[in-house]
C-alpha cells in the first residue's frame, strides 16, 4: 500500500529544548499564494481524509487473532517494544502506526470496555497527522482522541490534550487514566487554580490535559521567564531546563504536539478575545473619574454626538459630540482638559452605559461584575475588562470598584496555538471555518464518517413577528411533546433569553430546568440528564457542550430528544452544535428552530427595511423571505467576525514584529 499523501506519513516533531514553531512575516507574494491555497482547504480535507481511511485495513491486519489472545502481560510488553519502534520513525511509518493503534484499541478494550470504533481509528490518524477530525457530536471524540496522544507519547513526544474547561479536562483524564496507565504512559492534568509546582508535575507527564487558558496563560509566564533572564533563548532555556526537561522555573517542557477538543470553539471564537496577564494596580483610585465619564455620557446623545457599531462594540464620537464633551468636562479640569485623554473615557462610558447589558454581557453576583462568555453563555469569573470598562460597569451596577489592572504580557490564542510544533484538533462543526483553520493555523479540516447513519429529523423552522409570540409557539410546542413525555431541549442564545423562556415555562405550569453561569460540574449533570422522560431543559447554545446525553429506553420510543433553538446563533457552527444535542450515535431525534425577527442576531445585523418588509410578509402569511432573511443576518455576522479576528491577528503580528528589535515579544 503506497502512503504517500497518508497524514500518518508526516514524522512527528523531534522531542527538543522547549520547542515552538517560527511564524515568518510572509511578503505580498506568499499572501497571494496563501489565500489561494486557503481556498483549496476543502480540497485537500476530503483526500486527506480519504488517504487517513487506509489506517483501518492495516489496523486489522494487526489485530489478529494472536493480539486477542495474549495475556495482559504480554499487551504491556507489545505496548513497551513500540516505544523504541515509534521513537525510532517518529511515527512516521504507517505500520508501527497501525499496530499502535491496535495495541490502544485492545488495551481499551480490556480496561475501559470501548473497543474503538473503525471510523474512530480514521480520526485518530487525522489527528496525529496534525489536522482537524471534524466528528458529528456524539461519536466518541474523547476515547479517539487516545489514539493519537498514546501514540505520540509512546514515540516520546509530550502530548497535551487541550478542553474548554477544567471540569472537562479533570473528567477526560479520569475516564481514559486506566488506558494510558496500562500503556505505561503517565497522564497529567493542569488546571488553573493548581500551585506553580503542581502544574509543573502535570506538563511534565507523558500526557496532560488542561485547558487552552491554563495553558495558554502558562506559556506566557513562561514566556516573562525567560525574559527576565539575560543572554540568548537557548542559553537561558539550557540554564533552566534540566536534561530531563524537568525545569524549576518554566512550567512547560515547550509546544511539542496539541490534540484541541472542540476546535472551533477554542481556534476560532475564543480568538477573538486577546490573552492579558494582568496585575492589579492601586485600587479603585479612580473613582472620581469613571463617575465624571458616565455622567457625561448619560448627558450625550446617540446620531448627535456619538455612532455606535453595534456589533463591533464600537463607538465613535461626531464633530458636533467633540465639541459637546469639551463643554461638559471643562468645569472638571485635570486630565479632562486632554482632548484624547477626555474623548477615551467618554468612549468607555458610553460603552460601559449603552453597549453592555446585565445578564447577556455580564452577570452581577456576589456584589461583583463577571464577564458572560457570550458563545457558552458561561461565566468567566477572573476576567476583567481593561481601560476603566470594567470600572465604570461596576459603577453603573452599584458594585464596589476592583482596581484598574496593568497589563504585563499579551497575546492572542491565533498566535498561540500556531506556536505548536504540531497542532490537530477534534470538533463535530468545522467545516464553515476550514479555510480560515488553514490560513492562521495551516490546519486541513478532514470529515470522520459517523459510526452508524444518522436518524436526526430536521423539522422546517418557524419565524414569527414579534418576541413575545415566538416564546407563545415555543411554549405550546414544549407543552406538546411534554404531554407525549418526550424530552425537550431549549436552546437559548443569552442567559438573558433563558429567563424569560423560564418565566413563559413556569406561566404555562410547565416543569423545567434552567442551565445557565452555573459551574461546570453541575452544568454537565444537567445536560446529561437532559435524556429523562418528560425532562425540559433550558440551556444556553453551548452550555454542557462536551456532555453526552444519554437517553431513557422508553424515550428512543417516543422519537428520542426533541431540540429547540429559539434564536440564530451569530454562526451557524453553533446552531449546528446544538443540532448535534440530540440524535446522537445513530439515536431517534429530532431538531426545531423557533425563531422571530426581534432575534438577536437581526439586532445587529439586519437592515431596517429589510425588517419592516419581513415583519409585513409575516402577517400576510409568508414566512419564507423571514427565514432567508436571519440567515443572510447570520451570514453578515459570520463575514464580520471574522474579519475582526482576521484584524486582531494582524495587529498582533504587526506588535509581535515591532517588539521583536526590542527583544520582549510578549
Ligand atoms: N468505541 C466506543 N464504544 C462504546 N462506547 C463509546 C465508544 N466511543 C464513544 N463511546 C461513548 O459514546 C458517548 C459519547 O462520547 P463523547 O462524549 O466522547 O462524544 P463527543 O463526540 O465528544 O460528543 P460531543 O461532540 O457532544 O462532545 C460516551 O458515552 C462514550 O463513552
Amino acid at each position: 500500500m503506497s502512503d504517500v499523501s497518508s497524514p500518518a506519513s508526516r514524522p512527528l516533531p523531534r522531542p527538543c529544548l522547549y520547542p515552538e514553531r517560527r511564524w515568518p512575516r510572509s511578503g505580498p507574494l506568499e499572501q497571494a499564494a496563501e489565500a489561494m491555497a486557503a481556498r483549496l482547504a476543502p480540497q485537500i480535507g476530503r483526500l486527506e481524509g480519504r488517504a487517513a481511511a487506509s489506517v483501518v485495513e492495516r489496523v486489522a491486519a494487526h489485530e489478529a487473532a494472536a493480539l486477542r489472545a495474549a495475556s495482559d502481560a504480554e499487551l504491556r510488553a507489545l505496548a513497551r517494544g513500540l516505544r523504541e519502534k515509534l521513537h525510532h520513525c517518529r511515527a512516521r511509518d504507517p505500520d508501527a502506526i497501525a499496530e499502535a493503534f491496535a495495541v490502544i484499541r485492545e488495551a481499551s478494550d480490556r480496561v475501559l470496555g470501548m473497543r474503538h470504533f473503525d471510523v474512530q481509528l480514521i480520526g485518530g490518524n487525522i489527528l496525529l497527522g496534525g489536522m482537524i477530525a471534524e466528528m458529528d457530536t456524539g461519536e466518541g471524540k474523547t476515547l479517539t482522541a487516545t489514539l493519537a496522544a498514546a501514540t505520540a507519547a509512546l514515540a516520546g513526544v509530550p502530548t497535551h490534550v487541550v478542553t474548554a474547561n477544567d471540569y472537562l479536562a479533570r473528567r477526560d483524564a479520569e475516564q481514559m487514566r486506566p488506558l494510558y496507565e496500562f500503556l505505561g504512559l503517565r497522564v497529567g492534568v493542569a488546571t488553573q487554580e493548581m500551585e506553580a509546582a503542581e502544574k509543573r508535575a502535570a506538563y511534565a507527564c507523558e500526557i496532560a490535559y488542561c485547558t487552552n487558558k491554563t495553558l495558554a496563560f502558562d506559556y506566557l509566564r513562561d514566556r516573562l521567564t525567560l525574559g527576565r533572564r539575560s543572554g540568548n533563548l537557548r542559553r537561558k532555556l539550557e540554564n533552566l531546563v534540566a536534561p530531563t526537561g524537568r525545569t524549576h522555573e518554566l512550567l512547560l517542557r515547550g509546544l511539542h504536539f496539541a490534540i484541541v477538543d472542540e476546535a472551533d470553539s477554542i481556534l476560532i471564537d475564543e480568538a477573538r478575545t486577546p490573552l492579558i496577564l494582568s496585575r492589579e494596580l492601586s485600587p479603585a483610585f479612580d473613582r472620581e473619574t469613571f463617575v465624571q465619564a458616565l455622567e457625561i455620557a448619560g448627558r450625550m446623545r446617540e446620531g448627535r454626538d456619538y455612532r455606535i457599531g453595534l456589533v463591533e462594540r464600537r463607538v465613535d464620537l461626531t464633530a458636533a459630540g467633540r465639541t459637546f464633551l469639551g463643554e461638559l468636562a471643562e468645569p472638571f479640569g485635570g486630565a479632562w482638559r486632554a482632548p484624547s485623554q477626555r474623548e477615551e473615557w467618554a468612549l468607555q462610558a458610553i460603552v460601559a452605559s449603552r453597549l453592555f447589558r446585565r445578564d447577556e454581557h455580564y452577570i452581577v453576583r456576589g456584589g461583583k461584575v463577571e464577564i458572560v462568555d457570550e458563545y457558552t453563555g458561561r461565566v468567566m469569573a477572573d476576567r476583567f475588562w481593561s481601560d476603566g470598562l470594567h470600572q465604570m460597569i461596576e459603577i453603573k451596577e452599584g458594585c464596589a470598584l476592583s482596581g484598574v489592572r496593568a497589563t504585563i504580557a499579551r497575546m492572542t490564542y491565533q498566535r498561540f496555538f500556531r506556536r505548536y510544533q504540531r497542532l490537530a484538533g477534534m470538533t463535530g462543526t468545522a467545516a464553515e471555518v476550514s479555510s480560515e483553520l488553514w490560513r492562521v493555523y495551516r490546519l486541513t479540516v478532514a470529515r470522520v464518517p459517523t459510526n452508524r447513519p444518522s436518524q436526526r429529523v430536521l423539522l422546517q423552522e418557524r419565524v414569527v413577528a414579534t418576541e413575545a409570540e415566538k416564546w407563545r409557539v415555543v411554549v405550546e410546542t414544549i407543552a406538546e411533546h411534554h404531554r407525549r413525555g418526550a424530552p425537550v431541549l431549549l436552546g437559548t442564545r443569552s442567559v438573558a433569553s433563558s429567563r424569560r423562556a423560564s418565566a413563559s415555562l413556569t406561566a404555562a405550569g410547565l416543569p423545567h430546568v434552567v442551565l445557565n453561569a452555573a459551574q461546570d460540574a453541575a452544568e454537565a449533570e444537567i445536560v446529561a440528564a437532559a435524556g429523562r422522560r418528560g425532562r425540559i431543559t433550558v440551556a444556553t447554545n453551548m452550555a454542557g457542550r462536551g456532555t453526552d446525553i444519554k437517553l431513557d429506553a422508553d424515550v428512543i420510543d417516543l422519537g428520542g430528544l426533541h431540540v429547540i433553538m429559539s434564536e440564530r446563533h451569530d454562526a451557524r457552527r453553533i446552531d449546528r452544535q446544538l443540532a448535534g444535542r440530540c440524535a446522537r450515535q445513530g439515536q431517534r431525534g429530532a431538531f426545531q428552530a423557533i425563531l422571530s425577527l426581534d432575534d438577536g442576531v437581526t439586532d445587529t445585523n439586519a437592515l431596517p427595511f429589510e425588517r419592516y418588509l419581513n415583519y409585513v410578509m409575516i402577517r400576510a402569511g409568508w414566512s419564507w423571505p423571514a427565514r432567508f432573511a436571519l440567515r443572510a443576518a447570520q451570514r453578515r455576522a459570520e463575514r464580520l467576525h471574522a474579519r475582526m479576528r482576521r484584524e486582531l491577528l494582524d495587529r498582533d503580528e504587526t506588535l509581535d514584529h515591532a517588539l521583536a528589535f526590542t527583544g520582549n515579544a510578549e
